[in-house]
């Protein structure tokens, strides 16, 4: 499990950590991390050009020591300072022993245009607010001057905490962070920012405190979630799903939940609505029922929602079963938010942004700009397990207080129409199989995602292709996992 904390739980745990260090031995395993980081990304250091973009804090104090590193290596090394009567003075004289210089913002440009190598140590976790205008006017010469960018800890100008971005924020290509994660790094917009991510070791982790603000499931946890038939099984004790989807003007979408719900673990899956001959032309082992949800037979989880229309009734049928419910696309709109409240088995919704922000009275931009809200907010006025879809997927167990689940398998191929409704089915199979809904949703997406990467292979693809790809997502999962 990769684990996330926020800056005051950072904060605390590094108190508690320096008390038992000899002064000043943190900042210089967060420098020799970064250095290295530094010497890998260069290939080589002598004779490279890197320059430093201090600013008033510690996190400059960093870029300065790992500076003087890559200094005595042989790199030329160049510290803009941007705040020259703030800048760390320990730090400071150790690039200039080891033959470092420093420069004005203003003299700045001709270093920046000549470097293969800037380090962004303008701010860290004590960043408030985008970045100012003279570290964004930099920021902008970098993005001009294209050398490699290495962000100290974080993208300076994202905030740490939550993945938003207020004004303007450095871009880099590689962000080296310090004992743990933080969740702006794993939440879009922020994460965008932070290109890959090396996490250096700093001895945190004996001070962190078992829930962390954020989770994103690895191979391995999701290879211990994965349904598994043994002797006694049979189609039933596998679990059915049922899905209730589609209608006359969209019998595909019931088709694609019921291509994601055939590869998700459940022994069967039940279909109810107007698109059963669609359904049961392309996938003859589907059990469909031309009668309501009530009266189908027995199903251990529900998926209702993907093409649904405006068919309410269905939706409200569904959401007084006393098993788990999936609730997707129109089902989201159409639920009524009291029913969904008054259940006693779990809820899992489904929403993308434009839904979430229906949902929640809000713009989608506004659901983009602060994720990792909307889906806490969401969980919270539901009181239901809440998968936010997009570029970053979050998941937020009901009450959104808890720790939320990220998914890191992702691609932007996954854009495509009707990847939700695969998600839905495959999601849905897994509640059925009798995952709890925080851990059916994250482990669904996990899947999901990783199909989408088989299936796409940097080229484009439909949902159908991310469905038929999930039985090649679920043997890596198993197999890698094995292999580890
Ligand atoms: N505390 C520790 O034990 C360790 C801290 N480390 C580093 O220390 C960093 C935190 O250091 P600090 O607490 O000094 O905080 P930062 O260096 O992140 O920033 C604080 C300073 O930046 C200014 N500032 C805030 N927002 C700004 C903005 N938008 N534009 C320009 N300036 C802004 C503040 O006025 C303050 O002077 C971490 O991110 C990490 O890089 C590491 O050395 C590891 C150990
Ligand atoms: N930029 C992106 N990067 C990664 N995944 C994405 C991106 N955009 C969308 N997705 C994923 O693609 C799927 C799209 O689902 P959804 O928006 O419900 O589409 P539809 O309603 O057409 O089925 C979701 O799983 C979502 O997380
Ligand atoms: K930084």
């Amino acid at each position: 499990m990769r684990t996330a904390y926020c800056v005051e739980t950072v904060r605390r745990a590094e108190r508690e950590l320096m008390a038992r260090v000899p002064e000043g031995a943190l900042m210089q395993r967060a420098a020799a991390g970064l250095a290295a980081a530094c010497a890998d990304l260069l290939g080589r250091v002598y004779g490279r050009r890197v320059v430093l973009l201090v600013g008033s804090g510690d996190n400059g104090g960093d870029a300065l020591y790992a500076g003087a590193r890559l200094s005595r290596r042989g790199a030329g090394v160049t510290a803009v300072l941007l705040a020259p009567d703030h800048t760390h003075a320990g730090g400071l004289t150790a690039l200039l022993r080891a033959g470092g210089r420093t420069v004005a913002p203003a003299g700045a440009e001709g270093a920046v245009r000549r470097a293969d190598l800037v380090l962004d140590g303008i701010v860290g976790i004590g960043g408030r607010g985008g970045l100012r205008p003279e570290a964004a006017a930099l920021a902008a010469l970098v993005a001009e001057a294209g050398p490699a960018v290495v962000a100290v800890d974080l993208p300076s100008g994202v905030d740490a905490d939550t993945g938003e971005v207020h004004g303007s924020a450095i871009r880099a290509d590689l962000t080296v962070t310090f004992g743990t994660h933080k969740p702006g790094l794993l939440v879009d917009p922020a994460r965008e920012h932070a290109g890959s991510v090396r996490l250096v070791d700093i001895g945190l982790g004996a001070e962190l405190p078992a829930e962390p603000e954020l989770e994103a499931l690895q191979h391995a946890d999701v290879a211990a979630l994965l349904p598994t038939p043994g002797g006694e099984s049979d189609k039933y004790r596998r679990g059915v799903v049922g899905v209730a989807a589609g209608s006359a003007r969209y019998p595909g979408a019931a088709v694609l939940a019921v291509a994601g719900a055939l590869r998700g673990g459940a022994g069967a899956v039940r279909y109810v609505g107007p698109a059963g001959d669609t359904v049961l032309a392309r996938f003859p082992e589907t059990l469909v029922s031309d009668r309501g949800p009530k009266q189908a037979g027995r199903v251990q989880a529900w998926v209702v929602g993907p093409g649904a229309g405006e068919d309410a009734g269905t939706v409200a049928e569904v959401l007084a079963a006393d098993v788990p419910v999936l609730v997707d696309a129109d089902g989201l709109r159409l639920a009524d938010a009291g029913a969904v409240r008054g259940r006693t088995a779990p809820t899992l919704m489904t929403p993308h942004a434009g839904e979430a922000a229906a949902l929640l009275g809000v713009t989608r931009e506004e659901v983009e700009r602060a994720r990792l809200a909307a889906a806490r907010e969401l969980a919270a006025r539901y009181r239901a397990t809440v998968l936010l879809k997009g570029s970053t997927t979050l998941v937020a167990d009901a009450g959104g207080a808890g720790v939320v689940r990220v998914n890191a398998t992702g691609t932007a191929w996954l854009a495509t129409a009707g990847s939700g409704d695969v998600l839905s089915g495959l999601a849905g199979s897994l509640l059925a199989a009798g995952l709890n809904a925080l851990d059916a949703g994250s482990a669904g997406a996990y899947l999901h995602g990783l199909a989408g990467r088989f299936a796409a292979h940097g080229a484009p693809v439909g949902a159908h292709d991310v469905a038929a790809a999930i039985p090649e997502a679920w043997r890596d999962v198993r197999d890698r996992d094995l292999r580890d």
